[in-house]
């Protein structure tokens, strides 16, 4: 079976419409979950996904439409499931992820006191490719969001680029259409002003036509309807429907 990307949400960290940018990637044999933000368990039963049924949780960066779901992952499976997630992570987040985001609501005397007492912790490697659920291959790639946050993107098994919150990187995406054999971007977009953490739906426009053929845009804000047509060749990733990567690929011709 075929890949397929279902996004729980594609919205911005303010959108009310839309839940937070997180991703369910299935692979037939295994599902991965991109980023668990705050409205990620919600969204995921809208779905119809068990937490328990996903087999492993991928982390960009740390914002709370990012990790913000992660308490209520590790307890739900720690204390209803009897296991603990597993979580893979860039090794710069660890600290962060748990000093600044988890440990306040997770920590409890002689039993939680670090990330990996409520999680099986990964390290990835940027620029080093893994397998991290059977069928699903990602290479971290580092990314610019916030000045001094760690913050990766993902090149998935070898032909898919998703995007975190990143500012424009056009030296990138050409890299990797046209050097590692990508064929489709997933791009958060700022729909309206100053691109100054995100990356703009003018700046994306700048872009070569045959780039952005391959471009599905996520992350955006509530009034998306009314720049559907100033996108021209790019399309709005749909929440909650499923794309075979094939599907996503087809985009183009
Ligand atoms: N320097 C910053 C920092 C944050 N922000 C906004 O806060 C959001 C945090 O989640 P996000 O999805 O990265 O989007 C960020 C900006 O909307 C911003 O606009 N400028
Ligand atoms: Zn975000
Ligand atoms: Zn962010």
């Amino acid at each position: 079976m075929s890949l397929t990307i279902q996004m729980l949400g594609t919205g911005s960290a303010f959108a009310k419409h839309y839940y937070n940018n997180n991703a369910l990637l299935d692979s037939g044999e295994g599902k991965l979950l991109i980023d668990c933000g705050t409205t990620a368990s919600l969204a995921l039963h809208q779905m119809g996904v068990p937490l328990s049924e996903i087999d492993a949780i991928l982390i960009t960066h740390i914002h709370a439409d990012h990790v913000g779901g992660l308490e209520e992952f590790g307890f739900q499976m720690n204390i209803l499931h009897r296991r603990k997630p597993v979580l893979y992570i860039a090794e710069p987040l660890i600290h962060p992820l748990w000093e600044h985001t988890l440990k306040g609501g997770m920590s409890q005397q002689g039993m939680i006191d670090r990330l990996e007492d409520v999680f099986e912790v990964n390290v990835l490697t940027p620029g080093k490719s893994a397998v991290l659920v059977s069928g699903i291959q990602v290479e971290l790639i580092p990314t610019q969001h916030i000045p001094g946050k760690n913050s990766y993107s993902l090149f998935i098994n070898d032909r898919l680029f998703y995007s975190a919150d990143m500012i424009f990187d056009p030296d990138l995406l050409h890299h990797l259409v046209y050097e590692r054999g990508c064929q489709s971007i997933l791009h958060e977009v700022q729909l309206q002003g100053a691109g100054e953490v995100h990356t703009t739906l003018d700046e994306l426009l700048s872009l070569p036509q045959p780039l952005q053929e391959r471009i599905h845009l996520m992350h955006y804000s509530d009034d998306m309807e009314q720049f559907r047509e100033k996108a021209g060749v790019m399309s709005f990733l749909e929440q909650q429907r499923k794309y075979p990567l094939a599907e996503l690929e087809r985009a183009k011709q």
